[in-house]
């Protein structure tokens, strides 16, 4: 545990943007002022902490936008400080500006980059899961990733009502990296016939076997991730392989799953890890990200974070018996 007294905080969003982060950001600025601590914004993720692009953070301002998805703060994925040479001059623009410890809201690139800066600067670092991939160990859920399902859900739902006026078979590719979370989640909650994530090996035979009896006068809607290593194409020519009649569309859904008002569980998410955040570096905590495991608040070092969070065996489970 740390003793030295904490006066300036500075807070980044980085990686890819996702719904809650406005939110997290007001509930810092929230504890932040409630505890006399001065709060700098650091723009554009690590981009801005190497040149020292700063913004005031102030609760009134942040009031209005907590329920706005994207990060008023803007985010970034930065070459640079990939490079001991950018996180050199990162070092130094925080010395420059006496800002003595940073939460940074993120993925786990996000907190990789922390532990490599962590070699350099001995200042206490807190992170926040923020990305709508749900991809980190160390939490139940990350913020955003309630929101991208609702948004691939609504989607999903729209294309099932096209999909059953025309007997066709859709495939609908969903965002999260290498990580199936989104698909398994929207797959089984749109009800789905076939589900393909990364970390399954069986889920495309499930597919073979359903779509052989498919009698062309349904829809047949597949989910699949993004991170799948089969992917969208490659599963539409098997299955007109299959059957050779079947009217078959695929549809990507893209980045509007990033996008979008966050979800009353982001929006919630955002504030209790934001406030814990700030107590966190205020109790003398460094190196560690807050998540919510159990529905309580949890602080996991980062060296534990940056494992990916893995599909558990209970929604395999699931994916299995109702892709059947
Ligand atoms: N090993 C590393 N060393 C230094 N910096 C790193 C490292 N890995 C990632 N970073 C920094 O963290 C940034 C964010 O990482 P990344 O682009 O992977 O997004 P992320 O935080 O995983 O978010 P998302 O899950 O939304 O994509 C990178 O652009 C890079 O600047
Ligand atoms: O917006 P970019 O940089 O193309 O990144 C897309 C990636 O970011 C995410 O949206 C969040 O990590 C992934 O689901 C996706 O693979």
């Amino acid at each position: 545990m740390r003793t030295n007294k904490i006066e300036h905080i500075g807070v980044f969003t980085s990686g890819g943007d996702s719904p809650g982060m406005n939110a997290a950001l007001y509930a810092i600025a929230k504890a932040a002022k409630a505890n006399g601590i001065k709060l700098t914004g650091i723009r554009k993720g690590y981009e801005g902490l190497i040149d020292g692009d700063f913004t005031t953070l102030k609760p009134p301002e942040l009031q209005k936008l907590s329920h706005t998805g994207g990060t008023m703060l803007k985010t970034a994925r930065s070459k640079r400080f990939m490079e001991l040479e950018g996180r050199k001059k990162a070092l130094q623009t925080l010395h420059t500006n006496n800002i003595d410890a940073l939460i940074a809201i993120g993925g786990d690139g996000t907190f990789k980059g922390l532990l490599a800066f962590s070699e350099i600067c001995d200042l206490p670092f807190i992170g926040i899961p923020g990305t709508i991939d749900n991809d980190i160990s160390g939490t139940d859920y990350t913020l955003g990733f309630d929101s991208a399902v609702n948004t691939a859900i609504e989607n999903i739902d729209k294309i099932r009502d096209t999909a059953e006026s025309h007997n066709r078979v859709f495939i609908v590719e969903v965002m999260g990296r290498d990580s199936g979370y989104i698909a398994l989640h929207s797959g089984l909650t749109t009800g789905a016939d076939a589900i393909l994530i990364p970390e399954s090996g069986k889920d495309f035979i499930y597919l073979l076997d359903k779509v052989k009896n498919y009698d062309s006068e349904d829809a047949f809607l597949v989910v699949v991730s993004e991170g799948d290593e089969i992917g969208a194409e490659l599963v539409s020519s098997k299955i007109k392989e299959l059957n050779i009649n079947v009217d078959l569309r695929i549809t990507k859904l893209g980045h509007v799953q990033r996008g979008g008002n966050p979800s009353a569980m982001d929006r919630m998410l955002g504030i209790r890890m934001g406030v814990a955040a700030v107590e966190q570096l205020l109790n003398g905590n460094s190196n560690k990200m807050v998540g919510v495991l159990n529905n309580q608040l949890h602080l996991t070092p980062f060296e534990e974070v940056v494992k990916q969070h893995q599909v558990n065996d209970e929604l395999k489970a699931l994916l299995k018996l109702f892709s059947k």
